[in-house]
């Protein structure tokens, strides 16, 4: 290998001996969202399944700890949103101190852990963790630079350095049969039966932001719909990653996923086929028009 090729894999790719990362953010998303769920698989195997918030407790922390350290390490000069974090994590108002992520040119948005619950379940794997990048310079409309969704349970990462081929067309699509649509397992929103009714849409209940997505990305889904609660960290990583592979991620209304803003609640969002998007668009229109 010439010595150039040397550096550019390298940048691509880090050096495994040396335990350094690869240069490039959306290679480092996924170098750190893979790091990081391992040792959350070690959690699991180590502390066991008998007291799940135990085990919630003990993921999230060493998740955390093993990101806020790395990025400390490797990324110094950028800021941090992340769940786990309480001062990066709290909405600001005028008159209070402000976050350093509000003035920051790049701030790495971050959930540990999502799908905690899932995670204290014996042989579910429909958990996550999520890196992802924003950047005040964007280069599109919702900021996200670079993302990283590690699903170690399912033994994969995906991330926006080598975006997911887009998802095949099902076999429903030509038949006429059902759509299929992601939800929460535990807080599905309250219109979702009705609109399912609706468009002959059945529902797949699964844990996990960032596993409900990739769901629809490596086409198990059509599309996955949340309302009623949600935080940008919550989103952030997958929507980069699905965005990258060109599937549409919107709010409900249709209007843009905003990330990195003052008050980091960022409710609702719809992710699906492109050809699909107008459809249930248009059928959320309906149904959550006020009667
Ligand atoms: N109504 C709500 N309010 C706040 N957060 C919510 C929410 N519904 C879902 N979430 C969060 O969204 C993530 C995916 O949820 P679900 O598995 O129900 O689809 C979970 O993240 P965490 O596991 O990181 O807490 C969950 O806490
Ligand atoms: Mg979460």
């Amino acid at each position: 290998m010439s010595e150039r090729t040397a550096a550019r894999v390298g940048a691509q790719r880090g050096d495994a001996e040396s335990g350094t990362p690869p240069v490039i953010d959306a290679a480092f998303a996924r170098w750190l969202a893979a790091r990081a769920g391992q040792a959350l698989l070690e959690v699991r195997e180590s502390v066991g399944y008998a007291d799940p918030k135990a085990l919630k407790a003990a993921g999230d922390q060493a998740s955390h700890d093993l990101i806020r350290a790395e990025l400390a390490r490797w990324r110094p000069a950028d800021a941090v949103l992340s769940e786990e974090d309480e001062s990066s994590r709290t909405a600001w108002s005028e008159g209070t101190p402000r976050p350093d992520r509000l003035g920051a040119q790049r701030v790495w948005i971050i959930d540990p852990l999502d799908g905690t619950r899932e995670f204290s379940e014996q042989g579910r794997t429909d958990w996550a963790v999520h890196v992802a990048l924003w950047t005040a310079d964007c280069s599109r409309p919702n900021c996200l630079a670079a993302g990283a969704v590690a699903l170690p349970a399912q033994h994969r990462v995906l991330a926006t350095d080598e975006p997911p081929a887009y998802p095949p067309l099902p076999l429903s699509s030509a038949t006429g049969g059902k759509i299929r649509l992601a939800a929460s397992r535990s807080r599905p929103p309250e219109f979702l039966t009705a609109l399912g009714e609706d468009i002959g849409a059945e529902m797949v209940p699964m844990g996990s932001a960032g596993a409900k997505i990739a769901a629809v990305i490596s086409g198990e889904a059509d599309a996955y719909i949340h309302a009623g609660g949600q935080y940008e960290w919550d989103s952030a990583a997958p929507v980069a990653v699905a965005t990258a592979t060109g599937l549409h991620a919107s709010r409900i209304d249709g209007t843009t996923l905003q990330y990195n803003e003052a008050d980091p609640r960022l409710p609702d969002l719809v992710v699906c086929r492109k050809d699909l998007a107008p459809r249930l668009l248009a059928a959320l229109q309906r149904h959550l028009r006020v009667p």
